[in-house]
């Protein structure tokens, strides 16, 4: 949240302190911009794919601690943004890179972090705290560098307490709305890549922009809509299908009235992440906070209709609550949990079987992370296919 950077890279040796809820507290050092900044803290275990994590609008509101130990390396490039500016609100690395060394990097990720305010700390274990929030959960963190840091105490030295009780006044994840805040302003058209098939519009809950490319890829001209899209906005663009994006925030939170016009008038629909949990709750499914969350590109999830189990890329907190083993009666027909994943049985995917209707908990459209999980898109192009025949 909060972000108040301050200073230069003179002050990037500058001591830091990244503080944790329940008061435990690791001291670093300054990384990209120094100030102060809040959030949910979660871990990724992505090895790669950092610029995408970064420009991800699903980690609003959070601080990102990655567990790869080198970070930075390959810089900034101008393709890998998944959207127009970075979302973490704070940022945790063990060894950032001094040089970035890549054919397509334009600028360091220090650089970039400074220039768009972003708070991060470096230098510190970032694997004992993995292993505290996997131990104790996702809590809210502050890191505090500079200024922020100095004025705690008044005298230089950082007063753990006063900065304890700051971190505590920082907003929840659990209750939050931040599509709001993520999505697009205006409606904007993703044409379709050769000749056009299929006419869908998509709902910007926090959409990274290699989904309306995956869904062009396949002959589908994508109408982009604002988080605020009525049902009426939905059905101006003549769809075809109907798209839920992946987001922020706690999907409790999140105005059903479009999910549910959609699944009356039985368009075609296709839901990822806080998509999937959108339907989910449309269905009458709860939504509940994981403790820690999936956050990585390699999280193995079983598709249970063909068996097959695939390696996926996901980022989310929250989970549905719905029955594995056997199919839910809906106010729009029959439901069934499609996608498990196999580290801990959390609902990863669902379906409708009386409607074209189907939705995952991860991100398909794989950026950054392994291709596994592309067929959905070309699922969702066969339903729009069924449909018009
Ligand atoms: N990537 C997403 O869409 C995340 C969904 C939701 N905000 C969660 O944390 O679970």
């Amino acid at each position: 949240m909060t972000t108040s950077p301050r200073g230069s890279a003179r002050d990037k040796a500058s001591p830091a302190v990244l503080v944790l809820e329940d008061g435990r507290s690791f001291r670093g050092r300054a990384y990209g911009a120094v100030g102060e900044t809040f959030g949910e803290a979660v871990f990724s275990t992505g090895m790669t794919g950092y610029q995408e994590t970064l420009t991800d609008p699903s980690y609003h509101r959070q601080v990102v601690v990655m567990t790869a130990p080198h970070v930075g390396n390959t810089g900034i490039n101008d393709e890998d943004q998944e959207s127009r500016r970075i979302w973490v609100s704070g940022y945790v690395v063990r060894d950032p890179a001094r040089i970035p060394s890549n054919w397509r990097s334009r600028r360091s990720l220090d650089d970039e972090l400074t220039a768009q305010g972003v708070v991060g700390i470096s230098g510190i274990d970032t694997r004992a705290l993995t292993r505290h929030l996997r131990e104790r959960g996702a809590m809210r963190v502050g890191i505090f560098s500079g200024d922020a840091l100095d004025s705690a105490s008044g005298k230089g030295a950082a007063d753990g307490a006063a900065l304890l009780a700051r971190v505590l006044r920082a907003p929840e994840m659990t209750g939050a709305e931040l599509s709001s805040e993520v999505t697009t302003a205006e409606p904007y058209v993703v044409p379709a890549i050769g000749t056009k098939r299929f006419t869908v519009a998509a709902l910007d809950l926090g959409i990274k922009g290699m989904t309306p490319h995956r869904l062009a890829e396949r002959g589908i001209e994508v109408h982009v809509l604002p988080a605020s899209a009525t049902l009426d906005d939905v059905y101006a663009t003549t769809p075809d299908g109907v798209f839920l994006s992946n987001g922020p925030g706690d999907p409790a939170t999140a105005d059903l009235t479009v999910v549910k016009g959609v699944l009356e008038r039985g368009t075609p629909l296709f839901g990822i992440c806080f998509g999937n949990q959108l339907l989910g709750r449309a269905l009458g499914f709860g939504t509940y906070k994981l403790k820690y969350g999936h956050r990585g590109i390699n999280q193995p999830v079983q598709d249970r209709t063909t068996g097959k189990v695939e390696v996926t890329a996901h980022n989310h907190g929250f989970a549905v609550d719905a029955p594995l083993d056997r199919v839910s009666e809906t106010p729009y027909g029959r439901a069934e949990v499609t996608h498990v994943c196999l580290n801990d049985n959390v609902v990863e995917g669902l379906r409708l079987l009386d409607r074209p209707v189907f939705s995952v908990q991860y991100h398909p459209e794989a950026a950054a992370g392994p291709h596994d999980a592309a067929y959905l898109f070309d699922r969702f192009t066969s339903l729009m296919e069924d449909q018009r025949a």
